[in-house]
């Protein structure tokens, strides 16, 4: 992490920080740390533990601002919060080895909340998958197992719109996921034009396609809230196909090209909306890759292209193609 400060609670902005922000004023916390399990409850808030960091690694932790009241409760094993404007919702999605029932279950779960609680517009879900790319003992690969539980869910609730997500590996805790749905603000779900549709992937990555968007747009609010771009974990594809394998500065300037065509005036024009960002309006960065030895070169590369106000964060996880060695994901300011 390179931030010097810790920033104040923006809305739907996380405070990204070494340590928890306040509780009273949060909607939830996600700590990106040395152990992963189940959501908790601390101080009336659910926190979701994620392992992301190795020995020696900082946590990284993410809070989530709540904006007025908060509402607390538990739904099928889902811990969340809800403040009139934002829902935050954590589980646990269970042990990845089974990850096809598991996910369809735990997404099952997070569509009925947020038609009960009236949350109706996802605007984004992370998803991190210990052994996302091993085999499972039926011989099928852990990361196709959840997008097939994944894509049944959406096909029982009816659901055909998808909005950003991640899905990376974690260093171990089963699978777990988190997501953010707004009551009324409208949502622009994006795609990339340098990028074929998750949901049309062709069937060698896997019996049933992922279902995310490139990104969601969440429209300004009534209460004076800019717009955002919520960019989906994004890595060197073009079409569908992975390139530059095996090269890691090259993966990086493909990930962070396609992120800047993805948030460009151009693409946005293209989804009807009157903005333009570039990638140092990023924060809230997060960079997911697969060798320690990487490192260096892909912070260097990240860098130079995001601004000096952007909090990066690095994870050294596994990504969920075996020939991908770097992800970015970020949100506009
Ligand atoms: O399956 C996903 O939700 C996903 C979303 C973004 C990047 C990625 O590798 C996976
Ligand atoms: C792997 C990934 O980031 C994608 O499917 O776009």
């Amino acid at each position: 992490m390179h931030s010097k400060e810790i920033p104040r609670p923006t809305g739907t902005l996380p405070i990204i920080a070494e340590h928890p922000a306040e509780a009273r004023e949060l909607l939830g916390t996600v700590r990106y740390g040395a152990e992963g399990g189940p959501p908790r409850w601390e101080h009336d808030r659910p926190v979701l533990p994620l392992h992301m960091t190795g020995a020696g690694d900082r946590e990284v932790v993410e809070s989530w601002p709540a904006m007025g009241p908060v509402r607390t409760g538990e739904h099928r094993g889902l811990l969340f919060a809800h403040d009139g404007a934002v829902l935050f919702a954590a589980g646990h999605i269970g042990p990845s080895r089974t990850c096809r029932d598991d996910a369809e279950r735990a997404y099952r779960a997070a569509f009925e909340l947020v038609e009960a609680l009236e949350y109706p517009h996802v605007f984004r879900m992370w998803n991190t998958i210990a052994g996302i790319t091993d085999r499972t003992a039926a011989g099928t690969e852990v990361y196709a197992d959840f997008c097939a539980g994944r894509a049944q869910a959406f096909e029982n609730a009816g659901r055909v719109d998808m909005a950003a997500a991640t899905g990376i590996g974690a260093l171990g805790g089963g699978a777990s996921f988190y997501f953010l749905a707004h009551r009324s603000r409208t949502t622009v779900h994006l795609e990339n034009p340098l990028q074929t549709p998750s949901s049309e992937y062709p069937a060698r990555y896997g019996p049933r396609p992922p279902r995310f968007a490139r990104a969601t747009y969440l429209a300004p609010g009534r209460d004076g809230e800019r717009g955002r771009v919520y960019v989906s974990g994004t890595a060197s594809i073009l079409d569908h196909r992975t390139v530059h394998s095996g090269e890691v500065a090259a993966q990086t300037q493909v990930t962070l090209a396609n992120i800047a065509v993805l948030i460009g005036a151009e693409n946005l024009t293209r989804h009807g909306i009157d903005e333009r960002f570039g990638l140092e309006d990023l924060r809230a960065v997060k960079v997911y890759v697969k060798r320690r030895e990487d490192l260096p070169v892909v912070a260097e590369l990240c860098g130079e292209s995001f601004g000096a106000r952007t909090d990066i964060a690095y994870f050294v996880v596994d990504v969920c193609r075996r020939d991908l060695l770097v992800e970015i994901e970020g949100i506009t300011s």
